[in-house]
């Protein structure tokens, strides 16, 4: 059997990844506890469906492996931190080469580290990943998130982007 495809996981070492996706897979907020040295593979099932999402590490090491695994994804999940001014540059470079590979591919951003005060608002996270610039034939969705107090429920937000991500899923299969 072929394996299915994929939701990929992908953003700047430190965005909040692997934060975001434990806290998905278990609905309440998980911090990473370290860096991705390579991949990190979540399932998360929900009442209709079965999801899997890969995450590949952020920092320069695995970089190189992210458009390798695009072509097999499903839809990219890029995440950024919203108060790491600096490097969303660096971050909107690799966002634009990696979907400049396929045109159509679903992408859903994560504005993470809302929490922070130095957090840049959504709509200043848009315009610095130039996202109205990702094409006319992709769906495109931003999403502010945060990964709180461990524990704790996770925001509604997120709980929205889930739901999301399993419909843009499905529609993909
Ligand atoms: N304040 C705050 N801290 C966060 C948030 N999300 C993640 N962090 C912290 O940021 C650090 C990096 O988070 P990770 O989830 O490991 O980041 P990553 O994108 O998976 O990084 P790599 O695996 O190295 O690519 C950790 O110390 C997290 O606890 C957030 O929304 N707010
Ligand atoms: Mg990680």
């Amino acid at each position: 059997m072929e394996k299915n495809k994929q939701i990929l996981v992908l953003g700047l070492d430190g965005a909040g990844k692997t934060s975001v996706l434990h806290s998905l897979a278990l609905n309440k907020v998980q911090h990473s506890v370290a860096p991705t040295q390579g991949f990190n593979e979540v399932c998360i099932n929900t009442e209709e469906s079965q999801m899997e999402f890969l995450e590949i590490g952020g920092s320069e090491p695995f970089r190189s492996y992210w458009e390798m695994y695009l072509s097999k994804g499903l839809l990219l999940i890029f995440v950024v931190d919203s108060a790491d001014h600096n490097r969303l540059p660096e971050a909107k470079k690799h966002l634009h080469q990696l979907i400049g590979t396929n045109p159509i591919l679903p992408l859903v951003v994560f504005a993470n580290k809302q929490d922070l005060e130095a957090a840049y608002h959504i709509t200043d996270i848009h315009e610095a990943l130039a996202l109205s610039e990702v094409g006319n034939d992709r769906k495109m969705f931003l999403f502010g998130t945060q990964v709180t107090e461990n524990g704790s429920e996770i925001p509604s937000v997120m709980q929205d982007a889930k739901d999301l991500i399993a419909h843009l899923a499905a529609d993909m299969q």
